[in-house]
Formats: C-alpha cells, structure tokens, sequence
C-alpha cells in the first residue's frame, strides 16, 4: 500500500522524458548506421565493384541472423528474463562489434589484400570479399540494433505506462528519424572529401555508436532506482514469461494480423530507403548528393509528424484508422515513382507525402500493442513482430536488388566498365513496394473489423483519465 503511495521516478516528468532521451540516443546513432551506406551505393559501385545484387544482398543481411538463427525470438526471451538494463546494453556491444566487422570489410587494408582477404574471395565468385565480411558484420550489427529496436518499446511502455505513452515512442522514433536524416546528409559528404572513400562514413557513424552505449549506460541507473521504487514488481512479473507464451501469441489472429501488417508496410518502406538514393539519381539523372539531399526530406516529414500522431492517438484514438491511411499513402507515392514521369517538384511532393505516411503507421502500430499483448511477455510480442517484420527487411532488398538488375540487363557491367551516362529503370522494383501498400491496406481493414467487433481498444486513446 505504502508503495503505491510513494512517488515514483517516471512520475516526474522531467525524469521519465530524461530518461526516454538517453535511450533515444542509442537509437539515433543506430538508425544512423543503419543507413550509413545507402546513399553512397553508386560509389561503392565504382569503388567496391557491388552491383545492385551484392549491395542488396549486403543491405538485407542486417536481418540475416534474427531471421535465420531466431536470433530475435530469443532476443525477446533474453528480454522477459534478463529485464531492459541487460538486454539494452547487450545489444549496444553487439552493434559497435558488428559495425567494426562491417568497416574491416570495406577498408582500403582488407581490399588490398588484408587478413582473410584471399579467403572470402575464393568462394562465390559473384560476392566480392568486401561485400562478404560486411555481410558478417552487419548481420552482428542487426542482432544488437534489432534487440535495441524491442528493449527501448519494452522500456517505454514502461516508463509510460498510463501516460503520454504513444507520444513517448513517437518522440523516440521521431529521434531516430534525425539520425536517418543526419546521415543523408553527412554520408555522402564525408565520402566525398578528397581521396573519395567510402570507408570514411562508415569510420565516423560506426565511432558514434560508442556514444549511444554510454547514454543507455546512464539510462540503466535511472531505471535500477524506478525498480527499487517499484518493489522489483516489473522483474517478478518478467520472471513469469513461459516459452509457451510464444504460442499464445502465433495462436492469435489479431496480434498476427498486425504483425503481418507490420512486415507488409516497413518492408516498402526500409528497402525502399536504401534504393531511394541511385532511384532518384538515376530516374531524375541528378548527383547522388542532390538525391540524396532530396530524400532527407522523408524522414524529415516522419520526424515532426510522428509525435504529433502520437499525441493525436493518447488523447483521442483511432489506432486502426490511421495504419489503413497509412497504407494507402505509401501505395500512391510508390505508385507515382513507378507510373508518373518523375520531375523534381512531383518527387519532393510523393517523398514529403511518404514521410506524412511514415508518421501515421509507426505512430499507431508500436502503441497499439500493449493492447493485444500481456505485459509480462510484451518483451517477447515485440520481438515475434519484429522477427517477421525482418524476414520482409531480409528478403525485399534482395528481390529488389535482383529485379531492377533483370529488369536492366547489362547496365550494372557497363558501370562498374565506365561507360558514362547509363542508368537504371525502376519501374518493376517500385511496382513492387506498390504492391505491398495494397495488401497493407486490406489487412488494416480487416484488423479493424476485429476491432470492432472484439473491443481491443485500437481506436481508444491511451490517456486514461
Ligand atoms: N522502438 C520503436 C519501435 C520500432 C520502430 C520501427 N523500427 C523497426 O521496426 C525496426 N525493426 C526496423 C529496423 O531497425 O530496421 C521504426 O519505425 O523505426
């Protein structure tokens, strides 16, 4: 009784939003790394001999562990048992490790002929050693940010558990977006300096990640003093996770349609970041830097939309709503991309229009499932969502990647041979992401209907007052 009495650390405000801004730095510096790479895939072109295929297949194998090797499943068991202090730092070690990896690969020491060189290079002619070890070391990186991505959702919901709860994860989105930003901006311009390296970026944002463990450091000490506070409640609830939890959540229809949804929308959205670069270059025959510049705007757009939505969904709902408008924007401005002749003023429209969409799904996906989920396995609800989010993550810069090389036959050996002014066309690639809008959009009417008719709560606000 005296324990509920007694004022809790996330019942201040300046504590709980303090402590959501530690954590969002990790997550900053993560996205950052995430796309560190893709607005410089035409130079790694030149300058590492990775065509659409391999860059593809090296953007994808972000995903290639917690896909393939479950590593997400047991991310979320590591969660529910070891708490969001452990798992948190677990997974800022497992990124700067990784990003390490993936810098050795595409260092000037490993290409010149460097320790392991000769190996990963006489096997699967087609991948060169470069694009090989980065896979590694990516795949590492995937597993640490990942299991960041599920730890910070665990420790907002939380933090803010009764309060402004979706403006909190529309603000640490919101964060991330900066870094998405942040590194269009500065990615091709570090590249850039004289000698033109890609190595250069990758050093830099790859360095950062250091910072983002020393914020989630300080993050674990406010959070050691919110459980003592708390009598350890959230540990022992934690404790009660069971393996066969994870049924519970395969078995229910309205978790997976979500986490179908999920997969669906992000899977148009995260590939399609990193093809928007040389897409938008290529379509619009402008510098990778002008494109790039150009494509900022996206997450821009995500950026001071998302805590706004969220704020919109705590205090007045419509949860449900807003992932099918989501739905359809992304499908029109895919639509665009693959259908109308593209000018600059149209491209600046569809890609502020896809960042207003990227504001809607994001803002009401991640809070809607506390709703459908138990509390004591919500660790392990995020990470099955995320683990089918990433197959899609996984598999559509690849299908990417291989249609717009069919699609374009020859032109890739003609680039990397020197030939000037030979692009791509991304008709088929972008008819592609199109598509996924559409079976977004039927899957939000249907999770939807469910609503309605189950009483979930999704078109609730989340404020209790
Ligand atoms: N902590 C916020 C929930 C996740 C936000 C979401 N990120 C993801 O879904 C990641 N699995 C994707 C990735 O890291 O590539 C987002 O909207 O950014």
């Amino acid at each position: 009784m005296t324990q509920t009495m007694q004022r809790k650390l996330n019942d201040s405000v300046v504590a709980r939003w303090g402590a959501l801004i530690l954590i969002a730095l990790m997550m900053f510096f993560a996205y950052m790394f995430v796309d560190v790479i893709s607005p410089i895939s035409s130079l790694l072109e030149t300058q590492r001999g990775w065509s659409p295929d391999v860059y593809g297949t090296v953007v994808g194998s972000e995903y290639f562990l917690n896909v393939f090797v479950l590593f997400l499943i047991f991310a979320g068991i590591i969660l529910d048992k070891m708490g969001v202090r452990f798992t948190g730092l677990l997974s800022a070690g497992l990124m700067i490790i990784g990003a390490g990896i993936k810098l050795y690969g595409i260092s000037d020491y490993f290409v010149g002929g460097g320790f392991g060189w000769e190996f990963f290079n006489s096997f699967w002619p087609s991948m060169p050693g470069s694009a090989k070890v980065a896979c590694i070391g990516f795949a590492i990186f995937g597993c640490g940010a990942e299991m960041a991505g599920v730890t910070v959702s665990r420790a907002i919901a939380r933090w803010f558990d009764g309060k402004e709860m979706a403006l909190a994860m529309g603000v640490e989105m919101a964060i991330a977006r900066l870094g998405v930003t942040a590194v269009f901006f500065l990615s091709p311009r570090l590249a850039a300096i004289a000698p033109e390296s890609v190595v250069r970026p990758v050093a830099v944002v790859g360095a950062l990640l250091c910072i983002g463990f020393l914020t989630f450091l300080v993050f674990t000490f406010m959070d050691r003093k919110l459980d003592r506070q708390m009598g350890n409640i959230e540990e022992i609830e934690e404790d009660k996770f069971k393996v066969k939890d994870l049924g519970n959540l395969f078995g229910s229809k309205t978790f997976m349609i979500v986490a179908f949804l999920c997969v669906l929308y992000y899977s148009a959205i995260f590939p399609f970041q990193k093809f928007a670069v040389p897409m938008l270059q290529n379509t619009l025959a402008i510098s990778s830097q002008e494109a790039s510049d150009l494509f900022a705007w996206f997450p821009i757009g995500a950026m001071i939309l998302t805590p706004l939505l969220g704020a919109f969904l705590d205090f007045r709902g419509k949860g449900a709503t807003m992932l099918i408008l989501g739905a359809i924007l992304m499908c029109a401005c895919h639509l665009t991309f693959a259908l109308v002749p593209l000018t600059k003023p149209i491209a600046y429209i569809a890609i502020i229009l896809l960042g207003v969409s990227f504001s809607l799904v994001p803002a009401a996906l991640w809070p809607s499932v506390p709703k459908l989920v138990d509390g004591r396995y919500l660790g392990s609800g995020y990470s099955v969502i995320f683990w089918i989010q990433n197959l899609g993550l996984w598999a559509f810069p690849l299908i990417i990647g291989k249609t717009l090389q069919a699609t374009n036959p020859g032109v890739s050996e003609q680039i990397q041979a020197g030939v000037e002014g030979v692009t791509y066309n991304y008709t088929v690639p972008m008819l592609v992401f199109a598509s996924l809008g559409v079976l977004a959009f039927f899957l939000g009417i249907w999770l939807k209907r469910l609503d309605t008719k189950n009483h979930y709560g999704l078109e609730l606000p989340n404020v209790k007052k």
